[in-house]
């Protein structure tokens, strides 16, 4: 929709809006008032907060560390001026935009309405008094669950309450002034949407809170205790919902979750930047986010040091996503599959076992461990690295040999002289353990005893050459972020557990692009983490490594009877055009599909055009790059198959019209207006205005599945306009 359709639309919406002049009249005055109290609060809390930083700084200049009761003074008195900060960050940032809805209930069995209004931030009246509701509080979720009539949600006690809806309302304020509102029960939902969906694309994910629909609400507000899988279709609002939901966390379980204890887990730097750039905007700061990549080698940083000469691979740098060669699609498979990691397991059990001691310690011709006893130890302290298992079983033994000895009135001298003997009986302490050479060890192990591992159950493929590409890959210093993974797996088994206690939660996006074994392994490496998955199997770019389904993970990695799994449908992105457009690529494979659900918005027909040869196919991208730049859409992505083919693609353009500039090192790549010439995998999770898909023919995409799950993702970038340019024959994924 253009600007001028999207206006006139607004202006029907008014007139049928806006009959009640009186209830106009009335809210306009409630406006004002909020924002009378808004602005004495600022002024209040202005000089609340300066009287407050110069008694801090007076503290802190008289600070001596001897006092304990000024120490207590300043450390109150801090915790009062961050709160007053606080108070008035929330102020300011309501001056504009107090609020977006309003619910008018009745609590059953209760006989007086509760008029509230809902915004960004909750703002008090007075200490005691409510004048704004914070969009994440638990009654604001009536203002999201429910249409007119009976509705519930949870106290924070833990029961339901039950109320009548009575009233929803959402506003229109900019810059402090009322524009519009729309009551729930006579504008019909997507007829809502579409005026906010209409918009222009700016380069950063937008907040959603005045519109989020009651099944993302429901994963939103779904306890951190336990983990979700989230199975949305392209533009279903999966990172919107994310980012949103670690704010209602955030704000609701302050006591548990700290901002500094999240993780957010992306496939690059340009979506993670992306994605994040909406939580300041929802009051989130601080949190972590990292590629999976980055997370993993974080977590082995000393052993990282290059060195050691290894170097990362990437997936669409070597090859396309999809393997035609067994071989490599099998390795491909086995790194992607919890066997691999069940298999690492087994073998560091073993490394253990062969590692410590098992025998019988015979001391003075008394024993001091059967052989029983020391297993038993080490299933006790089964939590515990190898290192800490020899630490603490050497620490035991020494206490009993001191007592011995001393029960046998030995001199100091000699019972010093036999702890230095027995010191390191179980194993050093810092044993510099090589985790590379572990590894490298494991992988050499699962090449020659392979019957070994399929005797225990675990199904590696019965292929040698894959087994052998696995141990050579990684002899020839390749490494991927699965072999960083599984050497943090090492590391927590063997060396020491202290790095893996300071994650609480995790939140994937674009989940289904990592294969199933990296769940696993964080699963492993962070027992008491939670995590949010939110992906969408049909756009598994990753075809061999990644997700097809989302059975393993549920089954194998989760638990499915404790952890719910959430599909979304309604898809929010796309026009219906272009929404159609991608349900046909996706209805011509052979996996199982996730039905799409378009809001009902309309847009200009997917134009599909052929050209004789390159030259002509990139005059035609300029040129519609022109006429879309003339135009009101910001932001443009063309959007090729492979890396290759969009440097010859950039290089082409360049010249012509105004390209955003080529980077080596596409993870330095930054999400800007304009128009950026992408291949596919750089933009999941990613949508503009207008998507020209390059020339995607036979040859670029091959009628299979892999290929049509990489044209669907290209297609659902695309907010108002798709133009599909092709110079050979049009793959007959688009047929
Ligand atoms: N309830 C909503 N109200 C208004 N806009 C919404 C709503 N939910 C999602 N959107 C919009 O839909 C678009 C797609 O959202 P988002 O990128 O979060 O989807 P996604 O499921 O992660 O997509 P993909 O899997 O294709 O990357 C965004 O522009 C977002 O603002």
């Amino acid at each position: 929709m253009n600007k001028e359709m999207q206006e006139t639309k607004s202006k029907s919406l008014e007139e049928m809006e806006v009959g009640n002049e009186e209830e106009w009249k009335k809210e306009e005055a409630h406006l004002s008032s909020c924002e009378e109290v808004i602005q004495s609060n600022i002024d209040a809390l202005t000089v609340q907060v300066q009287q407050m930083q110069v008694q801090t700084k007076e503290m802190y200049d008289n600070y001596r560390s001897d006092n304990p009761e000024l120490h207590n003074e300043l450390v109150v008195g801090m915790d009062l001026q961050s709160q007053a900060e606080k108070s008035l960050r929330k102020n300011l940032l309501a001056k504009d935009k107090p609020y977006f809805g309003r619910i008018d209930y009745m609590e059953h069995g209760e006989e007086k309405e509760f008029s509230l209004y809902i915004g960004k931030n909750g703002v008090m009246k007075s200490p005691s008094e409510l004048l704004i509701v914070d969009w994440r509080a638990p009654i604001a979720s009536v203002y999201y669950d429910s249409d007119i009539g009976e509705s519930s949600y949870p106290s924070p006690l833990g029961e339901t309450i039950f109320v009548d809806l009575g009233l929803k309302r959402t506003f229109e304020i900019r810059k402090g002034v009322l524009k519009d509102f729309y009551d729930a029960n006579v504008i019909a939902n997507d007829e809502f949407l579409t005026k906010y969906l209409g918009k222009n694309k700016e380069a950063v994910l937008g907040e959603i809170i005045a519109t989020i629909q009651k099944e993302q609400n429901d994963i939103i507000r779904d306890t951190p205790w336990h983990n979700i899988v989230v199975q949305g279709v392209a533009g279903s609002g999966k990172t919107t919902v994310a980012m949103h939901r670690i704010s209602y966390i955030l704000y609701n379980f302050k006591e548990k979750f700290h901002s500094d204890e999240f993780y957010i887990i992306g496939s690059n730097k340009m979506l993670l930047n992306y994605i994040t750039g909406v939580l300041p905007n929802l009051d989130v700061h601080n949190i972590n986010q990292l590629t999976m990549q980055e997370f993993f080698s974080g977590l082995i940083e000393k052993e990282m040091s290059m060195k050691k000469g290894y170097k990362m691979t990437d997936a669409f740098q070597k090859s396309r996503s999809n393997s035609n060669n067994e071989v490599e699609a099998g390795y491909k498979r086995v790194k992607g599959s919890l066997q691999l990691l069940k298999a690492l397991e087994m073998y560091l059990e073993q490394y253990i076992r062969e590692h410590i001691p098992m025998k019988e310690i015979v001391y003075k011709g008394k024993t001091l461990y059967t052989a029983e006893e020391i297993k038993q130890s080490l299933q006790t302290f089964k939590q515990y690295s190898y290192q800490e298992k020899i630490d603490m079983m050497n620490k035991r033994l020494l206490t009993k040999i001191r007592n011995m000895n001393e029960m046998l009135g030995e001199e100091k001298e000699v019972i010093k002289r036999e702890c230095k003997l027995y010191k390191d009986y179980f194993g050093k302490k810092n044993e510099k353990i090589d985790l590379y050479r572990v590894y490298k060890d494991f992988l050499e192990d699962l090449y020659v005893n392979y019957d070994k591992y399929e005797a225990a159950g675990i199904k590696l493929p019965n292929n040698t050459e894959i087994l052998q590409r696995l141990k050579d890959t990684f002899d020839e210093k390749e490494i991927d972020l699965y072999d960083l993974g599984l050497i943090a797996i090492i590391k927590k088994a063997l060396r020491d557990t202290v790095d893996f206690q300071y994650v609480k939660h995790i939140v994937v996006d674009e989940a289904q692009d990592f294969g199933v074994i990296a769940y696993g392994i964080l699963k492993r490496l962070f027992p008491d983490c939670t995590f949010t998955i939110m992906g969408d199997v049909s756009q598994n770019i990753h075809y061999d490594t990644g997700m097809n389904d989302w059975k393993e993970l549920r089954e194998q990695v989760f638990n499915p009877d404790k952890d719910p799994f959430y599909t979304l449908a309604k898809s929010y992105r796309n026009t219906v055009e272009i929404s159609n457009y991608a349900s046909q690529v996706l209805a011509k494979c052979s996996f199982e599909t996730y039905a799409i659900d378009p809001v009902i918005r309309h847009g200009q027909p997917v134009i599909v055009e052929k050209y004789q040869d390159f030259e002509e196919n990139i005059e035609a991208t300029v040129s519609y790059i022109n006429k879309i730049k003339a135009g009101d859409y910001d932001t443009i992505a063309v959007i090729c198959r492979t890396v290759e083919e969009t440097k010859t693609v950039y290089e082409a353009l360049k010249d012509k019209t105004e390209v955003e500039p080529w980077k080596e090192d596409m993870e330095e790549l930054k999400f800007t207006n304009g128009v950026m010439v992408l291949p596919i995998h750089m933009t999941k999770g990613l949508e503009f205005d207008t998507v020209i898909l390059w020339n995607p023919d036979t040859k670029n995409y091959d009628y299979t599945d892999a290929e049509a799950k990489l044209l669907y993702v290209a297609i659902t970038r695309a907010l108002h306009e798709l133009y599909v340019l092709c110079y050979g024959e049009l793959s007959k994924l688009l047929v």
